[in-house]
């Protein structure tokens, strides 16, 4: 084999490194790696277009697919059939187990938004998903043990591999690092994708920040290969896609298409969503500047038109429509939880209401509320797929409507944006991916949005209600005043070196994990 593994080889990490898996890992890299490395220059060839004027729309290439009534995806598949109430969170040992344990009906198991990609954390987090499928997991610090509910029904685990963009430098094909979104899609599918059918389940995924249908297409590809390679029956693995990035707004439809032999719906990804507007126009200046992060709500035009495009597109063509994050959770302040509990409720009513068929949650404390507001709706039902929603028509300029939503920016949200990044940054580069800030969870997507803002903000010149200029002196001074305020002050200064440089950057960088990820050895 010429796959290499660079990465340390700790206690059982030959169970997930198998040979199997290596050189499933191989045949991927050795198949699909050019036609990823070409996907990634056609997200910057789009940026450039609508750099230069262009604006997103309905492809005129797919309207074919758009307009035949007659295909459906996939039924859904054992498991994913009843979504309501989905749990997301990193693979560490304790969460797993306790995610598993929530009562929702899905996990969805983050190699994504919700975690830092160290080698640990990519082969520790495999190695609790093989114990976990084994039902052979438990966990005990000096004052608790965890381990599965005997009788109870476990959460249908769904894992989210990285995203198209990231490497995974410690496994070299040729001296090459190979896709971080391959070695999490094919160490799962290899160690548990048989063990998982013998459940009566399958191998299932959640596919995050897509920009284009012919990645899903690749994804469909990869799939297919890893199925035959390992003789598992084609069509077992059942994927949904993210909608998460603004160009794949326009595109969901074509999304459904390209893995409709193992789609299982889309999701709404609120957070990477709003990134993406920035990102996607960030040489437009104000025609695509947002205000404070807090006022961005889902009811906001441009958010509502997207929600319900999701859901009339997934409808039409059989598929379950899964909502977003509200990111509040459970505080130990009775009034501020109070809040979250509400804020939870009405975010998860306004879904149910529109005809999704299940949301997320962050927290085990929430999943019982999401729970509650979908078995009003659904009742016995196992979702509402029949709402077809044919009173929804949005068009492109409904989705591209930045301009309406209402807000400003202000001294408090900027500081609230460069107090978030900081601390959100300082726990990733210690290798944690998700966090509770500010009674809020934060992860991958909730910061990008953070620090894009602060870009943007920076790059247009804005004047906030205090009267002062949005400058490169005054971040780094609010910076600097956030991170004296912090305990232990000198844990954030590589926080603050990587939030300048992805925040001040005078070339805006795609993804703040990326030169994240470059300071991992
Ligand atoms: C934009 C997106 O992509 S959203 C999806 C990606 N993001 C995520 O998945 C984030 C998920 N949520 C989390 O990681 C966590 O809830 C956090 C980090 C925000 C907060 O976690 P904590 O600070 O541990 O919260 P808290 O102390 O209230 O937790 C109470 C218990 O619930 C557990 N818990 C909290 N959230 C989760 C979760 N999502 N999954 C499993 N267990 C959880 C904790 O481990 C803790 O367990 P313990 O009492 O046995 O020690
Ligand atoms: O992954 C979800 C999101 O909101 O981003
Ligand atoms: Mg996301």
């Amino acid at each position: 084999m010429a796959i290499e593994v660079i990465g340390t080889k700790s206690d059982r990490y030959d169970e997930i490194l198998t040979e199997r898996a290596l050189s499933l890992i191989e045949q991927l890299h050795r198949q699909y790696d050019a036609r990823r490395q070409e996907l990634l220059v056609r997200r910057t060839a789009r940026i450039a277009e609508i750099s230069a004027g262009a604006s997103l729309g309905f492809l005129p290439e797919t309207k074919d697919v758009r307009d035949d009534p007659d295909w459906r995806v996939a039924p859904a598949a054992p498991g994913l059939i009843d979504r309501r109430v989905e749990i997301t969170g990193p693979t560490d040992r304790k969460m797993t187990i306790n995610a598993l344990n929530s009562g929702a009906k899905v996990w969805l198991a983050d190699q994504e938004d919700a975690n830092t990609p160290t080698w640990e954390n990519v082969v520790g987090g495999q190695l609790n998903l093989l114990d976990a499928v084994k039902r052979q997991i438990d966990f005990s610090t000096d004052t608790k043990s965890y381990a599965l509910k005997p009788d109870a029904e476990l959460a249908t685990i769904v894992v989210r591999p990285r995203g198209w963009h990231l490497p995974e430098k410690h496994l070299l094909v040729d001296g090459t690092p190979v896709s971080g979104s391959l070695v999490d899609f094919a160490l799962y599918f290899a160690a548990c994708g048989q063990l998982q059918l013998d459940r009566g389940q399958g191998p299932y995924f959640y596919l995050p920040k897509m920009e284009s249908h012919l990645e899903a297409r690749l994804w469909n590809d990869v799939f297919v290969t890893a199925q035959e390679a390992l003789g598992i029956p084609r069509g077992t693995i059942r994927a949904t896609c993210l909608i998460e990035t603004y160009p794949a707004a326009f595109e969901m439809e074509e999304f459904l298409y390209e893995l409709r032999e193992h789609s299982a719906g889309l999701n709404a990804g609120r957070w990477d969503y709003m990134f993406s507007v920035i990102k996607t126009h960030r040489d437009r200046g104000v025609e695509f500047q947002l205000p404070d992060r807090n006022s961005v709500t889902m009811t906001v035009p441009f958010m509502r038109a997207y929600t319900e495009l999701l859901v009339r597109t997934c409808h039409k063509r059989g598929a379950h429509a899964i909502g977003g994050m509200a990111a509040f959770i459970p505080s130990k302040d009775p009034a501020v939880n109070e809040q979250a509990f509400a804020k939870v409720q009405a975010d998860k009513t306004r879904e149910a209401g529109d005809g999704f068929d299940g949301s997320w949650v962050a927290h085990p404390g929430m999943v019982d509320t999401c729970r509650a507001v979908f078995d009003a709706v659904l009742g016995e039902n196992p979702n509402q797929l029949d709402k077809l929603r044919e009173d929804v028509s949005v068009t492109a300029d409904q989705l591209l409507n930045v301009a309406a939503t209402p807000g400003e920016v202000t001294e408090a949200g900027l500081r609230n944006n460069i107090s978030v990044a900081l601390q959100y940054l300082a726990a990733w580069l210690e290798g944690t991916g998700a966090v509770g800030i500010f009674n809020l969870m934060e992860d991958a997507a909730t910061a990008e949005i953070s620090r894009s803002q602060i870009w943007q903000w920076r790059k247009n010149g804005v004047v906030l209600d205090t009267g002062d200029t949005i400058t490169t002196e005054l971040v780094e001074r609010i910076a600097d005043e956030e991170i004296n305020a912090f305990d232990q002050s000198l844990r954030y200064q590589s926080a603050r070196a990587l939030f300048l440089e992805v925040a001040l950057a005078d070339e805006y960088v795609d993804f703040l994990t990326i030169p994240a990820y470059d300071r991992f050895a």
